[in-house]
Parts: C-alpha cells; sequence; structure tokens
C-alpha cells in the first residue's frame, strides 16, 4: 500500500487522487489518500504571518513534509508552484507529472466578456501580486484603471466573487480544470502578457530520499518535459529570490529539444503592503532566454540574472529594491485554505 499525503481542499485531493490512480496503474500497487491539514488550512491567522512564522517555508508544504519524513505517508503532493525553491534535506521531488495548462484565465461578472470589456474601474479580484501588477499593466496600455481586490480562499469561494461584488477574478487555468469548471473561464490569458507564476500547471510528488520508492514513483510519473520547462522557471524565481522582492513570472515552453523561457519581473512589491494598494507603478521587465531542455538549470539562471541586473539596475529611481530574504516563496501568500 502506498500512502499519498494530501491537503484536504478539493483541488489538492483532486490533484492527489490523480497521482495516486496513476502510480496504481503504473505500479499495480494499491494506494491510499491520507489527509493531512495544515498550518494554512486550520490557522486563522493572516497568511502573511503564518509565512513569516515558518520563516519561508511554504505553509501548505510544511505540514505534508513533515508527514512524509515521520513516515506517516511515503508520498505527498503539492501544486508545484506552492513549493519553495530551497531543497528540502530528506526529500526528493521523485516526479513532476505532465503540466496541465500553465495560463492563468480570467472569469468575469454574467454580462461581461473578456479582459478587453473590463470597463475603465473595474473589480478584479486576486491575491497575488503578480497577476495584480501584470493586469494594471496590460490595461494601462489602453489607459484603463483596474481596481484589484485582494481575495483569499478556495477556488469556489473566489469564482462566487463574480456573482457577488466583483466585475473579474484571475485564477489558474489548471485549478478550474482539474475541478471541472473550466467551462466558466471567459477568457485564457495570453502567458506572454501575463506571465504565469513559475511552477503553475504543475505538480510536485515528493518522497523521502533513502526510499527505493523514489524511483518508482520516478519511472511511473516523471515527465521530462514538463520538469525540463520548471526546472528552468524556478531557477529563474531563486535567483530573483535572493535579491529582489518584485512579482516575479516565469513561463518555459518546451519546442523539441528546446526551452523558451520567458520571465517577468513586476514593479517591486512591499511585503507588507496590501496588495490591493495601486503601487507605485513602474514598468515590467521582461526577458526571454532560450538553451537546451539539458540546460534548464543555465537557462533559468541567465533569464533570472537578466530581469535582477534590469530591476537593480535602477537606482536613483523611486523605485524600491529589497535583499531582505522576504517570507515570499512562490505564491503561497494566496494559496487555496
Ligand atoms: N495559489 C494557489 C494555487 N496553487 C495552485 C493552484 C492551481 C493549480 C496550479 O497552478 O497548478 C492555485 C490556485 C490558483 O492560483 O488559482
Amino acid at each position: 500500500m502506498i500512502r499519498v499525503g494530501t491537503r484536504a481542499s478539493a483541488l489538492a485531493r483532486t490533484q492527489s487522487g490523480l497521482v495516486a490512480a496513476a502510480l496504481t496503474a503504473a505500479t499495480g500497487e494499491a494506494t491510499e489518500l491520507v489527509e493531512i491539514s495544515t498550518a494554512g488550512d486550520t490557522d486563522p491567522a493572516p497568511l502573511r504571518e503564518l509565512a513569516r512564522r515558518a520563516s519561508g517555508v511554504g505553509v501548505f508544504v510544511s505540514a505534508l513534509r513533515e508527514a512524509l519524513l515521520d513516515g506517516r505517508v511515503d508520498v505527498a503532493v503539492h501544486s508545484l508552484k506552492d513549493l519553495p525553491t530551497a531543497p528540502a534535506p530528506g526529500i526528493v521531488l521523485a516526479a513532476v507529472p505532465e503540466r496541465e495548462d500553465p495560463r492563468d484565465v480570467l472569469v468575469t461578472r454574467p454580462g461581461l466578456g473578456g479582459l478587453a470589456d473590463l470597463p475603465d474601474g473595474a473589480r478584479v479580484g486576486t491575491g497575488s501580486p503578480r497577476r495584480a501588477a501584470l493586469l494594471r499593466e496590460v490595461c494601462r496600455r489602453d489607459g484603463r484603471h483596474v481596481e484589484v481586490v485582494d481575495v483569499r480562499g478556495n477556488v469556489d469561494t473566489r469564482l462566487a466573487r463574480v456573482h457577488a461584488d466583483l466585475d473579474a477574478v484571475i485564477l489558474a487555468h489548471a485549478g478550474l480544470r482539474r475541478l471541472g469548471r473550466g467551462d466558466e473561464v471567459s477568457e485564457v490569458l495570453d502567458p506572454a502578457v501575463v506571465v504565469p507564476a513559475p511552477g503553475q500547471g504543475a505538480l510536485a510528488v515528493e518522497t523521502r530520499a533513502d526510499d527505493p520508492l523514489a524511483d518508482r514513483v520516478r519511472a511511473a510519473l516523471d515527465h521530462p518535459p514538463t520538469r525540463a520547462a520548471v526546472t528552468a522557471e524556478r531557477r529563474l524565481l531563486a535567483v530573483l529570490d535572493t535579491g529582489c522582492s518584485a512579482p516575479v513570472g516565469a513561463w518555459a515552453r518546451v519546442e523539441g529539444d528546446r526551452l523558451v523561457l520567458l520571465g517577468a519581473a513586476a514593479p517591486d512589491a512591499d511585503a507588507d503592503a496590501d496588495v490591493a494598494a495601486d503601487a507605485d507603478a513602474g514598468d515590467v521587465v521582461r526577458v526571454e532566454e532560450h538553451g537546451g531542455t539539458h540546460e534548464a538549470e543555465a537557462t533559468g539562471e541567465r533569464a533570472g540574472r537578466r530581469l535582477l541586473a534590469a530591476r537593480t539596475g535602477t537606482a536613483g529611481t523611486t523605485r524600491r529594491t529589497s535583499t531582505r530574504p522576504g517570507p515570499r516563496t512562490t505564491e503561497h501568500e494566496e494559496s487555496l485554505r
């Protein structure tokens, strides 16, 4: 019996169920889902506070990893974009299964179409500084202002807001599709414009490093093109994490044996500021790097350094940069509760 650790949310259970079924199909061995509640699920404290206490370890990730190390489960399944870039001692990323759609989507209220139909002053919900900054940027191009409203909670809760008080919400296409709610999407956003979060749409399947199960999980579930893409994206994020607190997007696509990596860094967001605050706008910096699929780390490193140079090379402007290692890891500040 392979015990598969999962968070309790509908999305987490769906994702872990997919992994468990694929493991059974590939190995012939039975699997069971074991629910682990995480601080992010149970603690009413604000996510930023939880993140600070966890000193940078994703609040949704650490409880699952503890269960893995304690031997309560044999496999832990996470959304890859919620996984911190720092390695976890005693744990390996055994498999990165084939990714779902990495793009963000806009879900608008009944009667509105897509992005182009958002009126000036539209109220758009997201808790992600990356989504907020990139959406503001794209609307600013044609002179529209959007009011970003900080929304939290699971996918259902966020979708319900477009039937209540918001004109639109931005979500990951992958999560909606996995929950069977893909038909509620109003527009799939161009990933060259609203550059997805590093690892978005991909799952992370972790095992104990010393468990022979690691090799079987890899053989059963790992998808090398997806692994190459997310390796480049996460390397880019890791480079920026050390030197800047700007919201970061990274999206790599695989074309044959080549990677095309797009990176974006938005104007620096104060980790303590409300996402909804219309922060001092600067320009979003974008870079594109190409490399072989076997040079994913190097490709991500180059792209990250170029972004960092562009962001920190603007001393003398009103833009702030920070070398303080903030609690931000990925997009965990918006993670599903
Ligand atoms: N931020 C939380 C989170 N973590 C993973 C997903 C969706 C699935 C994925 O991106 O793989 C979501 C929801 C969202 O961003 O809309």
